[in-house]
């Protein structure tokens, strides 16, 4: 028997076995032939010889014939003699059959098992041979009857034995019914006789006695056929013990390995995790812009199969690009690629560090851009009915925040305001103001405070559900747009911003982060739209300043030197976050249907385009306690110093007033008045604190309002001081030149003889002056030298005049002060 080599150990082990048992038995049966009488077998033939030995019958039907003679009456020998090979091979063919079929049907008239004739063909088995050898050995080992030699037999008892059995094979035979008539004859013979003599019928008992015999030896023989199946099954039982045991090792075996490939697995997963956040890190380093790509599901009802997105991995989507029957794809690459599957907190799940960030003082801008009907809003917002698993990133990043700001209560102090604004038709409304429609708001590029619409209400929230409220008071503001202008509630870029302001309790440290929701209007093409009246207007406008996107993306991109932010709103809007030290997300959506195709690939394309723009590293908005006390205090210093300078311009100006009236030097005796001789801004230069700073500048506004006739118009600060006290200020208090100087430059430039000196004066630095060949005018710069204010503020000395309009403040002051004290500085 072939062993297949590709066998397992165990299924080797019962092969094995097997083919030694029958290769036992085969030689068994073979031993007790030979034994019978065929010497030309050998005791230890391979199948192919035992087979080929058997195969003619001839050795089988003498074996039988020495047990019971006549069994098989005719034994068909070898065709010797013939010379034609046809002739002997149908010899052969004719021998094989006769005396196999013989030997068969007298086996199975004794009630031993036999076999197939073609199990001693080539292609056979000689199992079923071997059973029915040992079984007819069994079988005379049991009856311990010798076997007894051709011709000494009594055919007649046999015959009836092989009558009574009468089986089916045996009918079907015509050499049977040769027997059978042979047999009948003796059956007649012998009732005839047992009705004649007693002899017969002694005859008769011993037969059935005979008959007894033979079954009692079948039993016997099918009694150790049991028992040997009863080992045989033992043995296969033991050995399915041992396959059992083998296959439970080998499970547990498996099951360890497969435990590996999972841990494997699972660190290949964090490796590629950790990866992507070097890689995020990397990006962070370089401040690239991050872009992240969302597909939108097909709608309900549409046919997938026609879809332009191929294949989507970790950080590529590829678009299908057939057209005409030409097959093409594109593959982009971006931080992210989320499939239509992707679900809300998905999504949010990959930014949460991001958003985390402006807990830690960073600004943050997140904008969603793509065509319209892209899937923006369901982003930024969600869907129309918002549940908990549906609601954006919006709600989101604010339960977030929330949580982490109740989290850190121990350590940080947050105040956490909101504005929301929309641009629609480039221009900057209010969302959260009730008279958002008749707004238009300016948008500062260099924001204070961190406002970059600092006249948008800046409302203060201590829960999310504060921010759902504005955000739905919002959301009126733009419907009421909606209703009396058809629809536009995705004509316009919306943006939620949320200010954050953090104080460290340990060591006073102040965060303050900014953090921008922008869900931009759609881009589309005006023909494709058929935009018409109002409709058109708005498209032309979103494109415009979409486009205005576009060229400063390009501009950042190549690093050029100027930014063209100024060419929309939407792009003066995000200049903090495009062109300053924050992190800024970009989400770019697409839809799946054919017909988008070319929206889909320009948005890709321009998503590309962000990618690579590098905005430098973030930098968080910090401040410890020392350096706010520091800041504040240089700012203070400013502002002292620019109130300094703004005396001594306009102290210069009062002169070129009087010059120009004509009225001398001296006539300032009567309206200045020389400001106390004060070591204040001395002092203030080696000050380190803020109190020491403050206590300066109450002693100035102290002596200020004590000098005042009329303290409520002067008290406070020059730095308090605005343009509502300025123009409470009549002419008969300022006197003429001053009210000459509160006029515009427009207004001035009509009166050639009154400003021709002072604008000469107020645009030259002083050095020029100095050196100016006009007496007039090196008159003044000389006096200039002597202003009591410029001694008084011991400061550094200006080089540039500051302009009238800056001065005016400050002017009206000190020549509040000087009419009432009436002193002269000189
Ligand atoms: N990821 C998504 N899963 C399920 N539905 C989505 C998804 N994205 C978008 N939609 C649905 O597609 C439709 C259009 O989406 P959405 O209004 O967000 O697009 P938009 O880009 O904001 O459009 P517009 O620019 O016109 O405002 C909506 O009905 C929305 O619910």
């Amino acid at each position: 028997m072939d062993v297949d080599h590709a066998l397992k150990p165990r299924e080797i082990d019962l092969v094995t076995i097997r083919v030694e048992k029958a290769t036992a038995r085969r030689h068994e049966a073979a031993t007790w032939l030979k034994n019978m009488g065929a010497n030309e077998l050998t005791e230890t033939p391979s199948e192919e010889e035992f087979k080929s030995f058997l195969k003619s019958g001839i050795i089988l039907c003498n074996v039988l014939n020495k047990i019971y003679p006549g069994a098989v009456s005719q034994v068909v020998e070898d065709p010797a003699g013939s010379t034609a090979p046809e002739e002997v091979a149908a010899l052969c063919a004719y021998q094989h059959f006769e005396n196999l079929r013989n030997f068969l049907v007298a086996v199975q008239d004794l009630g031993l098992p036999t076999f197939e004739p073609s199990d001693l063909q080539q292609e056979g088995t000689s199992l079923g041979v071997v059973n029915c050898i040992l079984a007819l050995k069994s079988y005379i080992e049991v009856k311990k009857l010798p076997p007894k030699i051709h011709g000494q037999s009594t055919p007649s008892v046999q015959g009836r034995y092989i009558m009574r059995k009468n089986s089916g094979l045996f009918r079907s035979s015509s050499v049977r019914n040769s027997i059978l008539e042979k047999n009948n004859m003796n059956v007649d013979y012998s009732t005839k006789s047992l009705e004649m003599s007693d002899k017969d019928k002694q005859h008769s008992f011993s037969s059935k006695i005979e008959g007894l015999n033979i079954k009692c030896a079948s039993f016997e023989w099918q009694k150790g056929q049991i028992q040997d199946l009863k080992h045989g099954l033992q043995d296969l039982r033991n050995c399915m013990e041992n396959i059992g045991r083998q296959q439970i090792e080998e499970i547990a075996g498996l099951g360890k390995d497969l435990h590996e490939v999972a841990k494997a697995a699972l660190g290949y997963q964090k490796v590629m995790e950790e990866n992507r956040k070097l890689y995020n890190q990397v990006m962070d380093l370089k401040g690239n812009i991050r872009v992240y790509c969302r597909v939108r599901p097909f709608f309900p009802g549409q046919s997938r199969e026609l879809s332009t997105i191929g294949l989507i991995e970790e950080g590529k989507i590829t678009i299908v690009t057939s057209r005409n029957g030409k097959e093409g794809f594109r593959t982009f690459n971006f931080n992210k690629v989320f499939s239509p599957s992707a679900t809300q907190e998905e999504v949010f799940s990959d930014m949460r560090p991001l958003i985390r960030s402006v807990l830690d003082g960073y600004n943050i801008c997140i904008f969603a851009y793509g065509q319209t009907g892209s899937g923006k809003t369901h982003t930024m917002s969600g869907p129309n009915e918002i549940t908990e698993t549906s609601m954006g990133v919006n709600y989101r990043a604010l339960n977030d925040l929330f949580y982490i700001v109740e989290n850190r209560r121990q350590n940080f102090s947050y105040e956490i305001s909101v504005q929301m604004i929309e641009i629609y038709n480039e221009q900057v409304r209010d969302l959260l103001s009730k008279n958002a429609l008749n707004q238009k708001l300016e948008i500062r590029s260099n924001p204070q405070n961190g406002l970059a619409v600092p006249d948008a209400s800046v409302i203060t929230v201590q829960s999310t559900s504060d921010v759902i409220e504005l955000m739905k008071l919002g959301q009126t503001n733009r419907a009421v747009g909606a209703t009396a202008m058809n629809d536009r509630s995705s004509r316009s870029h919306s943006c939620l911003t949320i200010h954050i302001k953090g104080r460290e309790l340990a060591s006073g440290t102040i965060l303050r982060g900014c953090m921008h929701l922008i869900d931009l209007a759609g881009s589309e093409r005006v023909e494709k739209s058929e935009a018409r009246g109002d409709r058109l207007k708005e498209a032309q406008h979103i494109n415009k300043s979409l486009s205005a996107l576009g060229d400063v993306i390009s501009s950042l991109a190549q690093r050029s030197s100027h930014v063209p932010y100024r060419n929309s709103k939407l792009t003066q809007l995000l200049q903090g976050s495009l062109g300053g030290q924050a992190k800024t997300l970009m989400f770019v959506h697409v839809s799946p249907e054919v017909d988008a195709l070319g929206e889909t690939l320009s948005t890709l394309n321009f998503a590309e385009r962000v990618s690579s723009v590098e905005l430098g590293a973030a930098r968080a908005n910090k401040e410890s306690t020392e350096v706010k006390g520091l800041r504040e205090e240089v700012a203070h210093l400013k502002e002292e110093l620019a109130g300094k300078n703004k005396e001594n311009e306009m102290l210069r100006n009062m002169i070129a007033s009087f010059r120009v009236y004509g009225a001398g030097p001296n006539a300032l005796s009567s309206h200045v008045t020389p400001q106390p001789k004060s070591t204040k801004i001395t002092e203030a230069k080696g000050r380190k604190s803020l109190p020491s700073l403050k206590k300066s500048n109450s002693y100035t506004e102290d002596k200020l309002s004590t000098d005042s006739d009329s303290s409520s118009t002067w008290r406070g600060s020059s730095n308090s001081f605005n343009n509502n006290n300025y123009n409470a200020l009549n002419d008969q208090e300022l006197g003429p030149g001053l009210a000459a100087l509160e006029k515009q430059p427009s207004d001035l430039s009509s009166d050639n003889s009154r400003h021709t000196i002072p604008k000469m004066v107020m645009n030259k630095p002083r050095e020029k002056l100095e050196r100016s060949s006009d007496p007039r005018v090196s008159k003044i710069s000389r006096n200039h030298d002597m202003l009591p204010s410029q001694k008084f503020a011991n400061g550094p000395k200006q080089t540039v005049v500051p302009s009238r309009r800056q001065v005016t403040p400050s002017l009206a002051m000190g020549v509040k002060a000087s009419a009432t004290n009436g002193k002269s500085w000189k």
